[in-house]
């Protein structure tokens, strides 16, 4: 941090917050050692290396060494996520309010690139139970779309819309995440040229757009249905101040949240409405810093019903054919966008086609591939996926390096005999396809998220 100093009045303010240690936040601050954390895929059981749990999330580990996650296959593989601790603890939060999971519940991650919260949410639900991962910044929705297809799951919808859509769909969610955009002090230790840009305007301006987002969003939330809140700020402003709003202008209870003494985290109270907030200051925990909150609406906002048996006619044999290259079949809706077929948890049928109403689908569940008369032409989604049938494909093994010039979209040195679409495996877990043909190998892995960097060292 040697060249950035905290702006002016900042420390100042956080100073007269309840529970927060100066001496320890600047030191944390100062001491350049920045904590490295990452969030297993429960789905994607691999023998990655760590260093310690993060309290509040069973998939949370610390990682003492930094290492080049670009240069891991098990990361393009899906087998972790790379998260910042304190994040995690928005699964503690879902948890809390979903202590059972009989109800399937629609979930809702409103400000969701590039994933990060959108996995961890995605790892606590059920196939039955339904995540929205929405964007509204169009360029940021491929990152989201790649790093929830890694993830494997196929109960997932990805859309691009301004929150504002989301009020055509009343009482749809059961529960809504707004991870809003913030001013981001929270993150001034990870980027410390962030504290040259940070303003008292700034701030204001993030105040009066979460206001905006939440507003829009709101009447998506079912009655009982619970709002997560969360920023990346220790601003007042973001945090407090705008509970203190929800509560006074909509119907809306706080949530406390259980934590324990040890976890380091500052449980506060909104100044007027006494609403639960949850603060993370690096130094009292081992993460970033963090603000979160959960409320529960008492009202309802009306909603229409949105049940559909639309379906599309499809031929059976085509039908009964992309079958054969998925696990549990029966689990699955078969649709068809243009060529493509794609397959999505049975339950989520009406659910799409509701949402496909309002709203612009970027990606819904898994897509397979396209027909070419007997042949499939497998789609990227489908080899990272868990619903795939494995049985049906040749699979190929491949060693470290091998695994680094598939996914560089390289020749791979590999003497094969076999000849047909094969997945490209690294300890089990698929990366991508290539076809095997008698004497080359055709790399299908995807060209837009091909390794481009050059490997450490070089
Ligand atoms: C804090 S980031 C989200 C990080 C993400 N939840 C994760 O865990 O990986 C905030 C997101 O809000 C989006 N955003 C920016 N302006 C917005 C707006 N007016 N309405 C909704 N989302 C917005 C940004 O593009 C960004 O992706």
């Amino acid at each position: 941090m040697d060249n950035y100093a905290f702006p002016p009045h900042f420390l100042e303010q956080l100073a007269t917050e309840p529970g927060f240690n100066e001496a320890s936040f600047i030191e944390a601050h100062q001491n350049n050692t920045s904590i490295t954390s990452v969030r297993l895929n429960p789905f994607k059981l691999s023998p990655l290396k760590t260093d310690g749990q993060v309290a509040w999330c069973a998939e949370g580990r610390y990682i003492n060494i930094r290492p080049s996650f670009t240069f891991d296959p098990l990361f393009h593989a899906g087998a972790y996520y790379v998260q910042e601790a304190s994040s995690m603890f928005i699964a503690h939060i879902l948890q809390t309010i979903r202590p059972d999971k009989e109800e399937p519940i629609k979930v809702l991650d409103l400000c969701a690139a590039p994933g990060g919260k959108s996995t961890l949410l995605n790892s606590a639900l059920e196939p039955a139970d339904l995540l929205v991962a929405n964007e509204i910044i169009k360029t940021r929705v491929p990152i989201l779309t790649d790093n929830l297809t890694r993830w494997g799951t196929s109960n997932t919808i990805v859309t691009n819309n301004d929150p504002r859509d989301f009020s055509a769909i009343k009482g749809f969610f059961d529960v809504v995440l707004v991870d809003a955009p913030c001013s981001g002090s929270g993150m001034f230790r990870k980027d410390p040229a962030a504290m040259n840009e940070w303003s008292e305007a700034n701030v204001n301006l993030c105040h009066q757009r979460q206001e905006r987002i939440l507003a829009d969003v709101y009447p998506a939330i079912a009655e009982d249905g619970y709002l997560i809140y969360s920023t990346c700020s220790y601003s007042h402003q973001e945090n407090e101040d705008i509970l203190d709003w929800l509560c006074a202008e909509f119907d809306m209870e706080s949530v406390r949240i259980p934590i324990y003494k040890e976890w380091g985290i500052v449980e506060t109270e909104s100044p007027q409405q006494k609403a639960w907030g949850y603060r993370f200051y690096p130094g009292q925990v081992l993460g970033e810093g963090l603000f979160a909150a959960c409320l529960r609406k008492r009202e309802n906002s009306g909603g229409s019903n949105y049940k559909s048996n639309a379906q599309q006619k499809l031929p059976m044999k085509e039908i009964e054919q992309i079958k054969t290259y998925l696990n549990s079949p029966e689990d699955f809706y078969l649709f068809k966008v243009a060529e493509d077929w794609l397959a999505i948890n049975r339950e989520h049928k009406e659910s799409l086609n509701a949402l496909h109403r309002h709203l612009y689908i970027k990606k819904s569940g898994v897509r397979i591939g396209k027909l070419a008369g007997r042949d499939l032409i497998p789609d990227h989604e489908l080899a990272q996926s868990l619903i795939i049938n494995k049985d049906e494909f040749l699979t190929t093994p491949l060693n470290k390096d091998q695994a680094i010039q598939y996914l560089r979209r390289d020749n791979i040195d590999i003497t094969i005999a076999d000849k047909g679409w094969s997945l490209m495996e690294y300890e089990g877990l698929a990366l991508g396809w290539a076809k095997l043909l008698p004497n080359r190998i055709n790399n299908y892995y995807p060209k837009e998220i091909r390794i481009l960097a050059n490997a450490p060292g070089n």
